[in-house]
């Protein structure tokens, strides 16, 4: 194929601080069966305002790496820096939209109270600006006139604009997306990956954006960081020089669009194979 830029793990093309930074960052799992040592040493930095999906195998440890990220979890080795400073509990500055939509929002309070809630706990918001983030972050995700209704009469698609909309209006500097649509219908997908990146573009936001679809990571990122299978490392962080104005037809079908899935989709199946890099042998 043509020749694709890749990042050396940990290293960004420029210097500066980066919004977030995961050094050596390793997960085993100890409970009561044996461990499990899911993540092995995943290094990879995210500079301020970047869009970066993050791909893999099924059951390769992005979900234990967001976890870890969000300050969910502890990392067992390693450590995660957001901002310059390391991660150990859930960060000020960071928002997360996960896939379950459904059991994100809470079904009785009305589509503004369940964007306003995480705003009541984030210091220094008067009510009177909640009320203004909480109405631009609806108009923001198009459900400027669905305030007053609750999230279980709105469509799957409007549920997690809701959710979209709740982190939105925490003004995060990095915003977390685990699978966020991997339970819509493919042209709400299509229409929701549009979403994101509009709002990127308006906000400045820094994204991590976690996908099993490798056209997904390909079309929404500025780089798409592949993960191998578990115990995990980073297999390759391919820089998408595709031009920034995407479109879901014109993208799609250029060809550089396809060459780069192609390269993604074969390392996706090398990964599968249990390849990983010399380097990271046992
Ligand atoms: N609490 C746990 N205890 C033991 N093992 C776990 C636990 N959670 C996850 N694992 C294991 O860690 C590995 C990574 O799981 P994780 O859910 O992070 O992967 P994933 O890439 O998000 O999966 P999927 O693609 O299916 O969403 C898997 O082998 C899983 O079985």
């Amino acid at each position: 194929m043509t020749a694709h830029t890749t990042l050396e793990p940990g290293r960004a093309e420029s210097g500066g601080t980066y919004a977030l930074d995961v050094v050596g960052m390793g997960k085993t799992y100890t409970g009561s069966g044996a461990a499990v040592e899911a993540v092995r040493d995943l290094t990879f930095s995210v500079r301020p305002g970047e869009l970066v999906c993050i791909v893999g195998p099924s059951g390769c440890g992005k979900t234990t790496l967001l976890r870890c990220i969000a300050g969910l979890m502890e990392p067992s080795v390693g450590e995660v820096v957001l901002e310059g400073r390391r991660v150990a509990g859930p960060p000020e500055g960071m928002a997360v939209v996960f896939q379950e939509y459904g059991r994100s929002l809470f079904p009785w309070l009305t589509v503004r109270q369940n964007v306003e809630l995480p705003l009541k706990d984030k210091l220094g918001v008067s009510a009177s600006r909640r009320r203004e983030l909480v109405t631009e972050a609806l108009e923001a995700v198009g459900l400027g006139h669905a305030g007053r209704q609750y999230p279980w009469q709105l469509s799957g698609g409007m549920q997690q604009r809701v959710a979209i909309a709740r982190a939105v209006a925490y003004e995060p500097h990095v915003l977390l997306m685990d699978e966020p649509f991997a339970a819509v219908d493919a042209q709400t997908r299509a229409d929701l990956e549009d979403l994101v990146r509009s709002l990127w573009h308006r906000l400045g936001v820094t994204v991590l954006f976690v996908t099993h679809d490798i056209d997904e990571s390909v079309y929404l990122g500025q780089r798409v960081v592949i993960l191998s299978s578990s115990p995990t490392v980073v297999l390759e962080d391919v820089v998408i020089d595709l031009p920034d104005e995407r479109d879901q037809l014109t993208t799609r079908s250029e060809p550089r669009f396809a060459e780069l899935r192609t390269h993604v989709y074969e390392r996706i199946q090398e990964a599968k194979r249990g390849h990983r890099p010399a380097v990271h042998q046992p």
